[in-house]
């Protein structure tokens, strides 16, 4: 049971305030939409939830069943698609899928084939990534996200690059997987959250 709680957290780039004072419990199990327009912070904070970048002010406390985790360890409990991730290109997707999963166990019940079926990518697992269309691409990193058994997920607009298909792939496979743990979905597209339990807007925090 993971809980996380961001106490007055503001976040700025040298003289730009990007958002103040934002105070959330997000709970075990939680499904939160991250809203706002183009440049309004959804990236910025989801960064900054993941640890990738530091905060300006204020805290962000993850606590498993009651403990509070370190901020150096937090990686071990989230898993990220984002547009600005990259895969690294140089490996064939059997090969990536293989790697991912030694740092990142997948979900329970969820072999590499099952995976290669689900993202719909099985006849492409010896081709390398570097071959891989956008959408290709866009499938793989969900998967990945989605398949590591973490309790916290967090994807950053998940249906860029993706066909009509894909966008309805996406939604079943969220009813399917999402399990009991936590989701973080920053988008603009109500498509992409329909399923949420909770919504922010960025620009109530300015
Ligand atoms: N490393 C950085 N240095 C300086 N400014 C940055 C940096 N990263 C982001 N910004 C600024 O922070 C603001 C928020 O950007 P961010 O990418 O978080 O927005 P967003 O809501 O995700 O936008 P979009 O919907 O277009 O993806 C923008 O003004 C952007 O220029």
């Amino acid at each position: 049971m993971l809980e996380i709680q961001l106490q007055e957290v503001s976040k700025r780039f040298q003289y730009e305030w990007i958002f103040k004072k934002l105070s959330l419990t997000i709970n075990s199990g939680d499904a939160l939409a991250i809203t706002g327009g183009n440049g309004s912070g959804k990236s910025t904070l989801l960064k900054c939830l993941s640890g990738v970048i530091p905060i300006s002010s204020g805290k962000i406390s993850f606590k498993l069943e009651g403990k509070e985790i370190d901020d150096g360890d937090k990686y071990k409990f989230l898993s990220i698609a984002a547009p600005y991730l990259e895969v690294p290109e140089e490996f064939t997707l059997s090969e990536l899928i293989c790697f991912h999963f030694q740092f990142k166990r997948p979900l329970e019940g969820i072999t590499t084939n099952d995976l290669l079926d689900i993202i719909y990518l099985k006849e492409h697992q010896s081709k390398q990534i570097a071959q891989f269309s956008s959408g290709m691409k866009q499938r793989l990193k969900l998967g990945l996200a989605l398949f590591s058994d973490v309790p916290l997920v967090l994807l950053d607009e998940p249906t860029s690059n993706l066909d009509q298909k894909g966008v309805q792939w996406y939604q079943d496979l969220i009813g399917k997987y999402k399990r009991n743990r936590t989701l973080l979905v920053c988008s603009n597209d109500p498509r992409e959250y329909e399923f949420s339990t909770n919504k922010i807007a960025l620009e109530d925090y300015k």
